[in-house]
């Protein structure tokens, strides 16, 4: 018996592929088949007549008049592998639904609807219609096989590929063609396998999503922050455990509350009516200060809610204590602020003001100021004014330091660089100083071979270990501090000019007390208070306080002011319980000033300024000169004992310098100065 014939018709030639592949698989060569995409095809001897569409389709490619077999129209199924892509689209997403006539692609939009896809948003399109789509109104076009017919505007296409043969139709044809259909069992099982497998995957992805919220539940409640998300109609939806401690309320009771009913003093409103941030700022709540920030939640450019999060700020200075208490025991850590830099001098408070802005940014700081005029207390202000506060202060002093130990105390050394080396290495001070500032104080006495290295770590911002061979990186403020003019040392050549410039972006200078003898008493007094030292100076101390010229600075009022409490019987020392050299050796000598008031009042300025005019003249000489050789070389009329008297009182004030036999009298350095003056 010769094998049926169908006669398959189709609009595409890749759709004849799909019933073909479905046919085969169903009647395996039981039958045979024609195409009209292969003609000629003699209508006399086929079976039956497959359409893949309305007789229309049909009548336009055959003639019917010839046509004396059965015709089947064909259903479609769909294949639900393909369907899962549709899954992922959000809600109301605009699809192009695109295929090659209106009865079919009406048809695909009805069954996708019956399917369950109902909450996207389909636009029929087949080329037969008259309505020309807006492309820039879709956001995916869907098909079945038919990719060629989308507008090219559409940026996104989903192809489900050819619908194939349902089973309604397989077996229509196996009762014309009175075949076997031994198959069908099978077909089903794969619809019913293809339903169960979707639903296996819907219901782990239910789980999935369930793991993932008790998941994100644990991760809001470990938060040290309350939380709360109020969804865009005002409900509250997430309430995390910190929410419910902070503000005293039952998280759970309150989820699904409307927010105004639960946190009335929270400004919300600003949030979900203007859909804009509300910055971090400090409200009260129920007699707590509350710091809070609160943003709207867009998703896809819609406003989905708002989310608060705050803390509790006696909370959040208790973590500032742990902070600074954690320094402390490391010893990484600062004790002075701008606030505990005395004096109110102008000099002074230029200075402040200066430090203050170059505290601002990260630029390297080098402080230069003599000895004891608080170069360090000015360098951690600076941290501690600056965005690292909350960052190690880490200071290192290079005074008599030795190369060797300056390059493992900054960089460190890994294990068994060096004998003596600790087990497992150590990090360096330029590591522990991570994310804070490093202070370098007299960096002029830092070995040669010590600043090339600083000028590396400053350039690459990155250390090797002593012994290592991996590069660290380092995110470190360098604040350097010198007492000797650096300049100076350069051309001596112990300084590299290069690291000069690299630490000299932001100098600041600290001014020696001498210039700001104003601040004597506000130091003076501060240090007695914060050191309990009940004491107070006569017009008189102070005065003296003044005119000495304190080489040691700031340092040597405070020792001064030990000095005193301990020495002094009752709490007003007078100027005879100072140390000697503040008295007599320097009275009212180093300061200029006060030395020409006292030539003031010792008689006439001119013969002082004779004499000292004819002891520098008489400078060449190796001894001084002789009384009566000075009297000779004057032109004002003097006795000897007049000058007998002025040179003893230039003597005092260390303006003249007279030796002890017969060396006669010559003039100082500081006499010189005074005759500048006079
Ligand atoms: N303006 C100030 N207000 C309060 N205390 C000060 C002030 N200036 C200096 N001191 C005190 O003086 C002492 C010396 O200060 P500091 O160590 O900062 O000086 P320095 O310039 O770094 O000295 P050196 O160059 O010797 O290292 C410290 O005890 C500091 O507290």
């Amino acid at each position: 018996m010769n094998k049926p014939i169908i006669f398959i018709i189709t609009k595409e030639i890749d759709l004849y592929h799909t019933f073909r592949d479905k046919i085969h698989e169903i009647f395996g060569g039981e039958v045979q088949l024609r195409s009209n995409h292969f003609p000629p095809v003699d209508l006399e001897e086929v079976d039956l007549i497959l359409s893949s569409g309305a007789e229309e389709i049909y009548r336009d490619i055959v003639d019917t008049s010839k046509v004396k077999a059965p015709l089947v129209v064909a259903n479609r199924s769909i294949d639900f592998n393909k369907l899962e892509i549709l899954f992922e689209l959000p809600v109301g997403t605009k699809c192009l639904l695109v295929s090659n006539t209106k009865e079919v692609v009406y048809e695909s939009m009805s069954m996708l609807e019956r399917l369950g896809f109902d909450y996207l948003d389909f636009t029929p399109y087949s080329p037969d219609m008259d309505v020309i789509p807006d492309v820039c109104q879709i956001d995916v076009a869907v098909t079945h096989g038919l990719k060629d017919l989308v507008h090219e505007g559409v940026q996104r296409v989903i192809d489900l590929e050819n619908r194939s043969l349902d089973l309604s139709t397989l077996f229509e044809i196996a009762k014309i063609l009175k075949q076997p259909f031994d198959q069908s069992r099978h077909m089903t099982m794969d619809y019913v396998k293809n339903f169960v497998r979707i639903g296996r995957e819907l219901a782990q992805s239910v789980q999935n999503e369930l793991e993932m919220n008790s998941y994100l539940e644990s991760v809001l409640d470990a938060a040290q922050e309350g939380i709360i998300f109020i969804n865009a109609d005002g409900k509250i939806t997430v309430f995390n455990e910190e929410a419910s401690s902070i503000l005293g309320l039952d998280g759970q009771a309150s989820l699904g509350k409307n927010y105004t009913e639960v946190l009335r003093d929270f400004p919300i409103e600003q949030v979900m009516a203007k859909k804009e941030p509300f910055p971090r700022q400090m409200i009260r709540f129920q007699g707590l200060n509350i710091l809070t920030t609160m943003k709207p939640l867009l998703q896809d450019g819609t406003f989905t809610g708002a989310v608060l999060t705050f803390q509790d700020v006696t909370y959040v200075q208790r973590m500032e204590q742990e902070i600074r208490k954690k320094k402390l025991d490391t010893g990484m850590t600062t004790k002075y602020t701008f606030d505990d830099i005395i004096g109110h001098s102008d000099l002074m408070r230029e200075t402040r003001n200066l430090a203050k802005k170059l505290a601002r940014n990260d630029y390297t700081v080098l402080i230069m100021g003599e000895s004891g005029t608080g170069k360090e207390i000015f360098a951690q202000a600076i941290h501690e004014h600056s965005s690292r506060r909350s960052g190690p202060f880490v200071a290192v002093n290079f005074a008599g330091i030795t190369q060797s130990l300056a390059e493992s105390e900054l960089f460190g050394y890994e294990e068994g660089a060096f004998t003596g080396a600790s087990r497992g290495g150590k990090a360096g001070l330029f590591e522990l100083a991570q994310n804070g500032t490093i202070f370098l104080d007299e960096i002029g006495d830092a070995p040669l071979k010590i600043q090339a290295a600083i000028l590396r770590v400053l350039q690459e911002k990155q250390v090797m270990r002593v012994g290592g061979n991996k590069m660290i990186p380092v995110n470190v403020r360098v604040i350097a501090a010198t007492n000797k003019p650096l300049y100076d040392i350069i051309k001596e050549g112990t300084f590299r000019e290069d690291l000069y410039y690299r630490l000299n972006q932001l100098p600041l200078e600290i001014p020696p007390l001498r210039n700001r003898k104003e601040d004597i008493q506000d130091l003076a007094e501060c240090f007695l208070q914060k050191n309990q030292i009940h004491m107070r100076f006569t017009p008189e101390v102070f005065d003296r306080l003044s005119v000495y010229h304190w080489p040691g600075n700031v340092r040597e009022l405070e020792g001064l002011l030990t000095y005193l409490s301990v020495t002094v019987d009752g709490v007003e020392p007078s100027v005879q319980n100072l140390p000697r050299h503040l008295t007599i050796k320097n009275e009212n000598t180093s300061d200029v000033n006060k030395v020409m008031k006292l030539l003031e009042q010792a008689g006439d300025k001119r013969i002082f300024k004779e004499i000292l005019q004819c002891l520098s003249l008489y400078q060449g000489g190796k001894s001084g000169i002789g009384r009566v050789r000075l009297k000779a070389m004057m032109d004002q009329p003097i006795t000897e004992g007049q000058l007998r008297t002025k040179l003893e009182i230039l003597k005092k004030c260390e303006c003249v310098l007279t030796g002890a036999k017969k060396q006669g009298t010559s003039i100082t350095e500081f006499g010189k100065q005074v005759l500048t003056q006079l």
